[in-house]
């Protein structure tokens, strides 16, 4: 019977997936059945908006299925309720993996993404290198990927790109998609590696049990490879390269390739081993051989005219033409309707709704077996040869020590953006300095220096942010990808901390320049100025643990750059506790707690003011401060500050801050151990505080 090919090697199977979504209940997968086998090319066809990419999601476990057998009484509210959730109905089972709802589990499963991101500022060899070293896996398996996914020219060549570091130039499109594959294919290696190597667990074995013969002699073959529209926006050479590498793929590592394609040529359509073909509104139009396909639609009347490219025929055979007005559209429906009804009517579209139970009791046995013998599914002869594999993927700190190297090679190769930033901050502290000039020791030189500090408080903290708000959601991609992976996915903790080790001390350099060229010209006070710039060191440190939190939490780079600003704009509002500038009020005091701005501008105060003593006689400054006075400077101060500022000369700098409500000794320091805090309590996990009373 037409696509009802060899049965005994199915890795993947879905039967009776259901998918509505909106407030319409659009149907978007429409009791979708069908099998996938080991050492074979799978491709999803049909006509835009037929469900493929839904489908694939559906089989990667992204969307989740209910697990509901093909019989199982659901009722439609049942349905659209699960809809709602994003849930669909029906079973996904993999091959080893008893659960049935479209999880991963212990099978090893890859994921090659439509656009994959990379770090852009690594080259090929070190990013497959370093996945490597992250899944715990053999060096010399690069150089064979490599060598396989005819990546050796380019081996040396940056990735390039725009996400994770500079935006370079790289390599093509083609190889980017090559080392999609190269990458995903190692991973699902190195996850089969571990799954076998790990005797005890022995959950994926039962794929060994159930998969073909060369699967069961070679422990280190089997898994599911899925990949989205890998050949979109590539010539026509680069496409058939790709599809010929997911062939192959296939075959070497005797796993099943599922890819969704758009329009393939003649030549990808031969390419491929199997096909699935989805008509408009999600229903399958037939799934098995690709070299069947066309004899099928012979037999219920639709022949492929000669010299037709099959893939395109058959795509626009089960497409319905909404545009080509009423009656037009009716003749697709009732065409695509008789396409689909053929299709259930077949042995093998019967056979594939049945198929995932199959998996799933396959696993269930082999499980429940392997349980009353105490031989673990999979362990079979797995011991001997693989003994040279048990290296285990690092731990969290081992991970750590990886993206440290990763992030010091970046910061390494991206040394020219921080010397413009160093050049930029020099400047910025000469414009500083230049406005804000001797400011001298007279009784107007307070509402200066308090000036001067809120300024150098906001440009560090907004440069911080806006560095981190701008820079971390662009890496967020490559990030994601790699956290999620079956094998070396490393938890947020260990990135985290060795983007803080690496980046952050780089970053405090900048408003270390800054302050060490503004504060002599300003003509702040020298013995401060070691606590002043520790000060604004520390605050680049809070800001960029702020931004960093901002662009993980929020779920787009733009909403990260929406919200950042925001949070900013609030901490300078409530970052005046002493009155100098604003008056929070009463009720907020508690809330300005949080703002990044309210420690380090009450250290630099502290730091500043502490054992200053100021000169009535001294008139530095005060000719200028006439001219721009413009009647502002009743506003500004409150108490003695207020004096000050009008004119009244203090002796000390204590009695400012004694007027200011600050504390007259050791506030720096505690101002500073309070902004340290959030570095050390680093919230990458939530939104929370970012800068806690001390
Ligand atoms: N969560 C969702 N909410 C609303 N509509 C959705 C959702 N998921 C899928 N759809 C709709 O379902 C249909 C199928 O989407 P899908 O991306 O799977 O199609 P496709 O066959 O891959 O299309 P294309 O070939 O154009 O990429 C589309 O019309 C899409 O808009």
């Amino acid at each position: 019977m037409v696509g009802d090919a060899a049965t005994g090697d199915d890795a993947l199977a879905w039967s009776d997936i259901r998918y509505v979504v909106g407030r319409a209940n659009r149907v978007v997968l429409d009791g979708t059945s069908g099998v996938a086998r080991a050492s074979r090319l799978l491709g999803i066809l049909g006509p835009s908006g037929s469900g493929k990419t839904t489908l694939l999601n559906v089989l990667a476990g992204r969307l989740k299925t209910d697990g509901t057998a093909t019989n199982t009484a659901t009722t439609t509210t049942m349905r659209k309720r699960r809809a709602r959730r994003g849930v669909a109905t029906g079973r996904v089972a993999y091959a080893g993996d008893a659960s049935g709802r479209g999880g991963r589990g212990a099978t090893p499963l890859s994921y090659v993404e439509q656009d994959p991101k990379f770090f852009s500022n690594l080259t090929v060899r070190e990013t497959l290198t370093l996945d490597a070293a992250l899944q715990g896996g053999d060096a010399a398996d690069v150089d064979a990927i490599i060598r396989r996914l005819g990546l050796v020219a380019c081996a040396d060549s940056y990735v390039g790109g725009d996400t994770g570091g500079k935006a370079v130039r790289g390599i093509s499109g083609g190889e980017r998609r090559r080392l999609a594959i190269a990458a995903e294919t190692l991973c699902l290696r190195n996850a089969r590696r571990r799954r076998d190597a790990d005797a005890g667990a022995g959950a994926g074995g039962g794929h060994e049990a159930r998969t073909s013969s060369a699967s069961s002699s070679s422990p280190q073959r089997g898994g599911v490879i899925l990949a989205d529209e890998p050949t979109t926006g590539l010539d026509a050479h680069q496409a058939d390269k790709i599809v010929q590498k997911l062939r192959e793929t296939a075959v070497e590592e005797a796993a099943a390739v599922v890819c969704v394609l758009h329009q393939p040529r003649s030549a990808i359509f031969d390419t491929l081993d199997d096909l699935l073909l989805l008509a408009s509104g999600g229903r399958v139009a037939y799934c098995g051989p690709a070299k069947d396909a066309l004899r099928h639609f012979e037999e219920i009347g639709h022949a492929c005219p000669r010299y037709h490219n099959p893939a395109e025929f058959l795509i626009d055979l089960v497409a319905v033409d909404a545009d080509g007005g009423v009656e037009a559209e009716r003749a697709d429906v009732e065409r695509v309707d008789a396409i689909a009804e053929a299709w259930k009517a077949t042995a093998a579209a019967k056979r594939h709704a049945t198929a995932a139970a199959a998996l799933l009791r396959a696993s269930d046995k082999a499980t429940a077996t392997a349980t009353a013998t105490g031989i673990e599914p999979g362990a079979r002869g797995t011991r001997e040869k693989d003994a040279g594999a048990r290296r285990r993927p690092p731990g969290a700190f081992g991970q750590f020590k990886l993206l440290v190297g990763r992030a010091f090679k970046q910061c390494r190769r991206e040394a020219w953006v921080n010397g413009v930033r160093l050049v930029a901050s020099a400047a910025l502290a000469l414009a500083f300095g230049g406005c804000n000039y001797d400011v001298g020791l007279g009784g107007k030189s307070v509402k200066r220096r308090a000036a001067v500090m809120m300024q150098a408080c906001i440009n560090t903290s907004m440069l911080a942010v806006c560095r981190s708000l701008n820079g971390f959601p662009r890496e967020r991609a490559t990030v994601s990808r790699e956290m999620s992976r079956v094998s070396g996915g490393y938890k947020p903790g260990p990135y985290f901390f060795s983007k803080l080790l690496v980046e952050t001390p780089i970053d405090m350099i900048f408003p270390v320049v800054f302050g060490g060229v503004m504060g002599p010209m300003v003509g702040l006070r020298a013995g401060g100025k070691k606590m002043f710039l520790t000060t604004l060191a520390l605050q680049t440190a809070s800001a960029s643990c702020l931004g960093l939190s901002v662009g993980a939490l929020a779920p787009s780079a733009e909403m990260a750059l929406a919200i950042g600003p925001c949070i900013m704009v609030l901490s300078i509002m409530l970052g005046d506790e002493s009155g100098a500038f604003a008056e929070v009020p009463e009720s907020l005091r508690g809330v300005s707690n949080f703002s990044l701005i309210k420690w380090a501008f009450r250290g630099c105060l502290c730091s500043e003011f502490e054992g200053l003593v100021f000169d009535p006689l001294d008139k530095r400054g005060e000719e200028k401060k006439k001219k721009n006075a413009n009647g502002a400077a009743g506003g500004i101060a409150k108490r003695a500050a207020r004096n000050a500022m009008e004119g009244v000369c203090p002796r000390t700098g204590e009695e400012v801050l004694e007027g200011l409500g600050l504390p007259t000794s050791g506030g720096a320091a505690r101002a500073a151990k309070a902004q340290a805090r959030p570095i050390h309590c680093f919230p990458y996990d939530r939104v929370g505080v970012v800068n806690a009373d001390p």
